[in-house]
């Protein structure tokens, strides 16, 4: 099959910005109406367009640059024609310099505007995702923890890495390719109605069947393009699960069924992506035959021109060389209309996350909690997690006073952590107050109240750094000094002192790298340099032997001394003397929550109800 070409004249709009995502640099020459409801489009620019604030000259350099090289090559074009006819028909050599020099200029201007236009597009993109990223982390990070936690974390993070790279492909790139596509389709369009109008009236009649041939693969291509989206999500997921838990699924013995999952999805995205292979396939020598069609009319009616004396043979060149540029270029339009159709899937994914409200904001007047004493209390708190009608807190009243240690025991289930949570301001009670030195959180900013309260948490938390990043992470400016002093009392010193890059070295993801004790000493470290006035320790001595338990409790109790203390615990052995247990109980369906008071008897709530 005979693909119309054109003589290589400059060349530069041969190559747009390709997608990094491979799947989807396929040309169909559609409609955006078709693939995606304007309405998404909207969407897309009403909630991104902001987001190139700063950076829409550069993307105005990359139209301007791009509009000039698509000039150059229209004047290429033109010389070609020119030689043609002046030197190569009448062989006159002398005719030849002149001619080849501005070409020659033409192609160096092309190559420099085309460079710099690439240049500046590539610059606005890149900027462009680094703020969009930035923006849909920042909100997530603002969002409670449970947001992430009830979804899939591969699936998320494909929506922070490719459905922003398709919304930069319509938003930033996307536009400098629609702005330069219509330019040149206008341009070639034009030169070619220069050379013959009615050969070019002649051949755009031909356009109609580009867009009859497009309407066919559409909607197909579309269900295709969602498919891959969420099989690519699916697949991230299972990915991230499989290597987050190897250890346990190595144990388990059930790596044959995590790569079976693996397969299963791979499979889904292979189906989806052998669609769109299959569609673009049989798409471009659906095309091809009508630039063929195009060519052999232009060649016909051109040699009976030619022949008649109305049309020079340079002349028929030129004109085919705009048409072999024009069709691509309408195609480049339809290329669009694809990048239409991801972005709006993408965006909406990527809005979903923008959409979605912190449960818990400062008060337009919510004042610092400054330094705190460490007085907490819980006034008749009630509290059920959202969308659940089922409450997991009733009635809760309890006071911990400066320097007090206050145990929280009772079976799994019955809101221990969720007590943590209402104090650390993941969420608001539906019910009673939260108080901090008589205030309560709500009056406060959310910053302040986190800054008084340090949590260790069932398992320590660790990141992938060294020790020394894992201890300082609460207070990063700490010197290395500090942060050797707290791993001396928290413990930490005397394994460091044994790993091979001491306080340098790479604890591993996750801290697999260091056994649970060792890990739960770090944290301990972390909590002592951040120095918070007040404690919340969730079962520190989670999955630790009694051995391990005992070498953890002596730094603990450095730890509490001086700092009210919330101690969260099913295992009674290690609480220190004195302290006050409150016993949760699960609150059964319709009763009231009851505080059973046992070992020193707890105080019963004085604090007055609220209104
Ligand atoms: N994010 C959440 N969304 C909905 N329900 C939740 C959420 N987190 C916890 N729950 C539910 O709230 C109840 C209390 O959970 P919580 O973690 O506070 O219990 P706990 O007393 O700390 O248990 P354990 O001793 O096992 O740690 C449980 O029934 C749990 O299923």
């Amino acid at each position: 099959m005979v693909r119309l070409r054109p003589p290589s004249v400059v060349g530069v709009l041969d190559k747009p910005r390709e997608s990094r995502r491979p799947g989807r640099r396929l040309s169909l020459p559609i409609s955006g109406r078709e693939l995606a409801p304007a309405i998404s489009i909207r969407r897309t620019f009403r909630e991104f367009w902001p987001d190139t604030r700063g950076l829409r000259r550069l993307f105005a350099a990359g139209v301007v640059f791009a509009v000039l090289a698509a000039l150059c090559e229209v004047a290429a074009i033109r010389l070609f024609g020119h030689i043609t006819d002046e030197v190569l028909t009448t062989r006159n050599l002398s005719a030849f310099w002149t001619p080849a020099l501005i070409w020659l200029g033409l192609a160096a201007i092309a190559g420099v505007t085309s460079f710099a236009g690439a240049y500046a597009t590539a610059l606005g993109a890149e900027r462009f995702l680094l703020t969009l990223r930035d923006r849909v982390f920042a909100h997530l990070q603002t969002l409670a923890p449970d947001f992430s936690e009830k979804r899939r974390l591969g699936d998320l993070m494909a929506r922070l890495t490719d459905d922003i790279e398709a919304i930069e492909e319509l938003v930033g790139s996307g536009l400098v390719k629609a702005f330069t596509t219509v330019a040149s389709v206008l341009f070639f369009a034009g030169a070619a109605f220069f050379v013959r109008w009615d050969l070019a009236l002649l051949t755009m009649a031909l356009i109609p069947a580009f867009l009859v041939v497009s309407k066919l693969f559409a909607s197909r291509f579309r269900t295709a393009a969602a498919r891959e989206r969420y099989s690519n999500g699916a697949m991230n997921s299972v990915l991230e699960e499989g290597l987050a838990n190897q250890p346990l699924v190595q144990a388990y013995n059930r790596q044959g069924a995590e790569s079976r999952r693996l397969h299963g999805e791979g499979r889904g995205w292979l189906r989806a992506n052998m669609t769109q292979a299959w569609l673009s396939g049989l798409y471009g020598p659906a095309v091809q035959v009508i630039e063929t069609v195009c060519l052999i009319i232009v060649l016909g009616v051109g040699a009976w021109e030619i022949a008649a004396g109305r049309l020079t043979l340079g002349g028929l060149l030129s004109f085919a060389a705009y048409l072999a540029l024009l069709y691509p270029a309408v195609q480049g339009l339809g290329e669009l209309a694809m990048t239409v159709s991801e972005a709006a899937a993408g965006s909406d994914r990527v809005i979903e996350i923008l959409r979605a409200r912190p449960l818990v904001t400062d008060a337009p007047d919510a004042a610092p909690a400054g330094r705190s004493r460490g007085s907490v209390a819980f006034e008749r708190v009630g509290f059920a997690y959202p969308g659940r009608s089922r409450p997991v807190l009733r009635d809760l009243s309890f006071t911990a006073e400066p320097g007090e240690v206050v145990v929280f025991t009772g079976p799994s289930g019955a809101g221990k952590s969720t007590m943590a949570k209402l104090l650390l301001r993941f969420y608001d009670p539906d019910a009673g107050r939260v108080l901090l030195d008589g205030a309560d959180l709500r009056g406060l900013t959310r910053e302040s109240v986190r800054a008084n309260i340090t949590i260790l948490h069932q398992e320590t938390l660790l990141f992938s750094g060294s020790v020394r990043d894992n201890i300082a992470y609460g207070r990063p400016e700490a010197s290395l000094d500090e942060v050797i002093r707290a791993a001396e009392v928290a413990g930490v010193h005397d394994f460091v002192k044994l790993l091979p890059q001491g306080y340098d070295s790479p604890v591993g993801q996750r801290g697999r790298l260091l056994s649970g004790g060792q890990r739960q000493r770090i944290g301990i470290a972390r909590a002592l340099l951040r120095d918070a006035p007040v404690l919340v320790l969730d079962e520190p001595m989670n999955g630790l032997d009694d051995a391990m338990a005992a070498q953890v409790m002596k730094p603990l109790r450095r730890l509490m001394a001086g700092r009210t203390t919330l101690l969260i615990t099913h295992d009674l052995r290690h609480v220190p003397e004195g302290a006050r247990t409150v016993e949760l109980e699960p609150v059964p369906r319709e009763e009231r929550i009851r505080l059973k008071r046992v070992g020193v008897q707890a105080r019963a709530p004085r604090l007055p109800a609220p209104p």
